[in-house]
Parts: C-alpha cells; structure tokens; sequence
C-alpha cells in the first residue's frame, strides 16, 4: 500500500497542498452523496403523485408532494454546481501538482554533474513516461482524478445500500458481483496502458518524427526536402510497429472485456426483472420502484470501468517513472570532497587517458598523455571524430574517463567536487546554446543569481566582438534573442557565436580559470575571424586555456599545439615547432594553405 502510485499521489498532495486535499476529499463525499440524493428525492415525490391526485394539491397529501418536490429540485439545484467546482478544484490541484512534479523532474535530471544519464534511453523513456508524453495524460491530473473516481466508487456503493433496503440480496448481490469483477477490470486497464508503456522507445521515435513538423529548426529542412509526407508515414509506420506486438495482447483483453460485459448485463437484467416482478404483483411501492430503478444505474459507479479510468492509469504509470528518476543513481561521474576554493594555478594533466562511450565497441581515447599547462593556451588538432569535443567534455567532468586519471594542480579531477570544478571551467561549446533569454541573461546568465556588472559586460562585448552587435539591438542588453517571443530579435549563426564567447569570457570574469573554444571561429565572417585571432592572446590571456579548430588561422596562435590522431597526442609544440618536424600538422597546415590562400594563413 505505502508503496502504490496512488498512496504517493496522494502524500504528493498532501505535502504540496494540504488545504487542496481537504477540499478535495469533501468534494469526494459530496460527489457520493448528491447525485443519489437527488435520484432518492425525485423518486420519492413521483411515489407521492397518486396519493395526492384525488385530493388535490391543497389537501396534506399533496403538500407532502410538492414538499419533497421542492427538496427534490433544491439538491438538483445544488448538484449542478458541481461540475464548476470540481473544475475549479481540478485547476487548482493540477496547477499544484504540475510544479511540483516538474520541479523534481528538472531536480532529477539535472542533479548528476555529468550528461551520460541523458543519452541512456532507459532515462529517456522515463522521462518521457514521468511528462505524460505517451499518452498525452499529464500525471498533474492524477490526484484530483483518483480523488473523483473515489467518490464515483463510494456513490456506488451507497447505490447498492439503497438497492439493499428492498431485498438485501439485489443490494449485495450486485455490490458482490462488482468486488469480484473489480481486479479483473483493474488489470485489463493496466494491461492496456502497460502496452503503451512497453513501447516507449518507439513510441518516442513515432512522436518525434511527429514533432519535427512544427519544431522551428527542423521545419525548414523539413519544407525545403519536402519531407511533409514522408514524416507523416513515418510517424504512422512507426506507431504501428510499436504497437503490432501488443496487437494479440490488446485482441485477447477485449474478448475478455466482452465476456464481462455479458456477464453484468446478464446481473443487470435479472435484477430490473426482480423489480418487475415485484411492481406486476404490487410488492413495490411506486416510490421506491422509481428510486430502485434509478439506483440500478447508480450502482454500476461501485465497479465499472469508462476512458477516466484509462486515463487515470496511465496518469499513474508514470509516478514509478517519476519516483525512479528522483531515486535512482544515474552514471554520475565521481565526485569528491577535495577543495576547489582557488582556482587551479598549475598544470592540468592527462595520464594515460582512455574513454570509451557506453554501449560502443571502441575507445575514442586510448591511453592519452597530455598537459594543459597553467595560463598557456594549448590547441588540440585532428580529423574529424578524433575524439576533442570528448577530450573537452572529460575536461568539464561531464564524462568520466574509463580509465587513466586527470590530475588539477597534482590531485585528481575524480577527488574535486563536480560541481565546484565545472565552475571554474568556461566552455564555448560548438553546439552553444541560443537561450531564448535577453542579450544581457545570454552573456551573463544571471540566472545565477548573482549581480551584473555592466563594466564587465561591455568589456567581454568588446572583446568577444560583441560590442558594435548589442549596440544595434532593438532594446541593447534588454533584447529578447529569439524571434519566437514579442519584441525577440534572432541573431545570424555568426553573431551568436559572439555572444557565447562572451559568454565564456564574462565566466572567466566571475572567476573559472580554463577557458575552452570548440570551433570558435566556424561560424564568424572572415573580417570577425581575424579580428578574433589578433585579439587571441587578449581574449585567452593569463587563463588556461584549450582551443579546437580546424582553422590554422586560429590554431598557430596558440602557445602549444597538441595534434590527436588514433586517441593519442602524436605531436606536440608550437606552430614553428610542427611545421619544422614535417609530421601530421605540417601536412594538414601546407594542404589548407595550399587550397584556402597562403595569405591569411601565413601570417
Ligand atoms: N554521445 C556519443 N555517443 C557515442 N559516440 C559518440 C558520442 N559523441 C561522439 N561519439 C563518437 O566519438 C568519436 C569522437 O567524437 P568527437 O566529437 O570527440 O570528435 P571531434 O574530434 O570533436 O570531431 P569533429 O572535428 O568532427 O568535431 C566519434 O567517432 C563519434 O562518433
């Protein structure tokens, strides 16, 4: 029971809103009561009518009719307000449980320091399951929906009750048939969504292909390929496949939903024929007839499954996979409790570095020696897929190596708190974020909550080349960076690539003291590009910094050069250094002078 998706949903309310569940759980009682009560009333004053016919409205028997007629039309009165309540009642909780359970969510994934956990399509699903995606059910709406079918179940109940009071055994028998039907109803339920939840990888593919219709980016690719039909058979193809193997599960349950329907109706007919028999032979009187009729439908709440019980099911499904994630250990790079109070002063090292991602048969890096050398920029050059956004992201402790260690100042990276130490690392990544956020949040991203300075910022601007850009904004700093948000102004790839910089630069600001450029220059014009390699010592300046490039423009500027080839350093030092040894970097340097002008690339 403690550990039943419906007793969390429950302790999830009560902890986040108690005052919410009280109503609610009144709500529940009134939800029971009323409908019957009215049926009860309206049945009552038709058994009052013949009583009242001969003498007349005026005579005791006739005020005793329209008594209860007025009493029948008040409780109607008074349940019709409860479709208005319960859907202020409904707002209220679901807006409630909402924050609550995607702040855990977004607790939940963001807690480990590392990012493998979000390329494991075990999480993947269960995130996709814990957001209410599979079957379009948020799992907000659980609680308020278990509360209202709780109350349904009791207003069954007490039907049956009412059932009871002309023979105990109609009352009981069909209570008792309801009991007994109950699990297997449950299970067919669940089995259902069960279906949907076993399916979930595919499914997430058959949404995404979807998605990719109305999703900005793709969309334009989507247009300009004509890919519109193609994504439409996609997503349908896919949803099939997924669901063909739950095909024979789903054909079976519904046989023996059919099976159970025969059988209610078989209950139900036999006991509308008892009060048949009893009103043919004068047994009932008319007012309890009509009140016994009435319950007979009343009582089918007691046990009866309709599409809110579907989709409470699946609105539950998903309280494991939100429990999960919160609870489980994800592939959390180690973290230690070493001080990262200053910043690290000395060399940054690689010993005999390895890594290899999950689920791949072959490292990336195998056995990598290499020093970052305290306040000096080091290049990383290689082909493509050489393994220097992974070396990047080992740097960053978003991965840990699979073997080998990283030494900070002689301790290792594995004994530095993740989190403190990624701190001090300021990346621009290649695939940089476009927060949808103002100029200033994007370079600053004073989300931390720490104050802007806006000397500072305007000298990361200028610096980053930024300065002439936020100059021209509609609104300067205050501008919203997307065109998706009114009065937002979108920014060329170019000019983004600036803003991230200055990004890492304001973080250099704050106090990290490696700064790493992944492709700083792909994407800047060839003006911004020199600009950016005159400015190179400036910008990484008395940091440690790394730089990847494919550009020897940018790359010769460094201090040392470390060339990655198989998974290993297989050259190392300065531009003159490389070209004199006539290795790798030689090679690649005279091939992309030769091909792209020896002007620029001479200098
Ligand atoms: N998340 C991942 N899961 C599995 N393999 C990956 C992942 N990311 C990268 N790889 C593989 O690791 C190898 C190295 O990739 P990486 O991005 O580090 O190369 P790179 O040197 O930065 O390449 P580029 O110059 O194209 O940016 C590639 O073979 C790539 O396919």
């Amino acid at each position: 029971m403690r550990s039943s998706p419906r007793y969390r949903v429950i302790r999830m309310l009560a902890s986040a809103a108690p005052g919410l569940l009280a109503a609610a759980l009144v709500f529940m009682i009134v939800e029971a009561l009323l409908p019957n009560l009215v049926l009860i009333a309206m049945g009552r004053t038709v058994g009052d009518i013949p009583a009242a016919l001969a003498p007349g409205l005026g005579s005791p028997a006739g005020h005793r009719m329209l008594l209860q007629l007025v009493v029948a039309g008040a409780l109607y009165a008074v349940s019709l307000l409860r479709g208005p309540a319960e859907d202020a009642l409904n707002a209220m909780v679901q807006g409630r449980m909402s924050v609550v359970s995607r702040r855990r969510l977004v607790e939940a994934v963001s807690a480990p320091a590392g990012i493998a956990h979000l390329e494991d399509p075990a999480v993947l699903d269960r995130l996709s399951s814990a957001q209410g995606e599979l079957l379009n059910h948020e799992p907000s709406g659980a609680a308020m929906t278990l509360i209202g079918r709780a109350g349904d179940r009791l207003s069954g109940v007490l039907a049956c009750a009412v059932l009871a009071t002309f023979h105990w055994w109609l009352g009981l028998g069909v209570l008792a048939m309801w009991l007994v039907l109950r699990r297997p109803l449950r299970e067919l339920v669940r089995s259902r969504v069960g279906t949907f939840r076993r399916a979930t990888e595919a499914l997430r593919r058959s949404w995404y292909f979807g998605g990719l219709a109305w999703r900005p980016a793709p969309a334009k690719e989507v247009r300009v390929f004509g890919l519109g039909d193609w994504l439409v058979g996609n997503h349908r193809s896919l949803y099939a496949e997924a669901m063909r193997p739950s095909w024979t599960e789903i054909e079976r349950l519904n046989r023996r939903i059919a099976l159970l329907s025969a059988a209610v109706l078989a209950a139900y007919a036999t006991s509308t024929a008892t009060l048949g028999w009893a009103a043919y032979h004068h047994t009932i009187t008319l007012g309890a007839l009509v009140v016994m009729l009435t319950m007979l439908p009343a009582s089918m709440q007691a046990g009866s499954v309709n599409a809110t019980d579907f989709a409470l099911e699946s609105m539950l499904s998903s309280v494991p996979d939100l429990d999960a994630l919160t609870a489980e250990p994800t592939a959390e790079p180690a973290t230690g409790d070493a001080p990262v109070a200053e910043p690290p002063r000395g060399d940054i090292t690689f010993e005999a570095v390895s890594f290899r991602y999950p689920g791949t048969g072959h490292d990336v890096l195998g056995g990598l020696d290499l020093v970052l050398e305290a306040g000096r920029s080091t290049a990383v050059v290689g082909v493509n897929g050489a393994g220097k956004t992974t070396l990047v992201t080992l740097l960053a402790r978003l991965r840990d190596p699979t073997a080998g260690r990283i030494l900070v100042d002689g301790v290792p990276l594995a004994d530095l708190p993740a989190r403190a130490w990624q701190r001090q690392v300021a990346v621009v990544y290649q695939d940089f974020t476009r927060f949808p956020l103002t100029a200033r949040e994007n370079v600053a991203l004073d989300l931390l909550g720490e104050p802007v300075d806006q000397e500072t910022l305007m000298r990361v601007a200028r610096r980053a080349g930024a300065a002439d850009l936020m100059a021209g904004l509609r609104d300067g700093w205050e501008t919203v960076l997307s065109a998706q948000y009114e009065g937002g102004q979108d920014l060329s790839g170019g000019q983004w690539q600036r803003v991230a910089l200055a990004r890492a630069l304001y973080a250099v600001e704050r106090g990290a003291r490696i700064l790493v450029l992944d492709e700083p220059t792909a994407q800047l014009d060839v003006r911004a590009e020199a600009r950016f390699y005159d400015r190179f010592l400036e910008i990484t300046g008395g940091v440690t910094s790394v730089v990847i490039s494919h550009r020897f423009s940018t790359v010769r500027r460094a201090d040392r050069i470390a060339v990655l080839d198989g998974g290993r350093v297989t050259e190392l030092g300065d531009h003159e250094e490389l070209v004199r040894a006539g290795g790798t970097y030689a090679e690649m340097f005279e091939l992309q002078v030769s091909r792209f002008g020896p002007k620029e690339e001479r200098r």
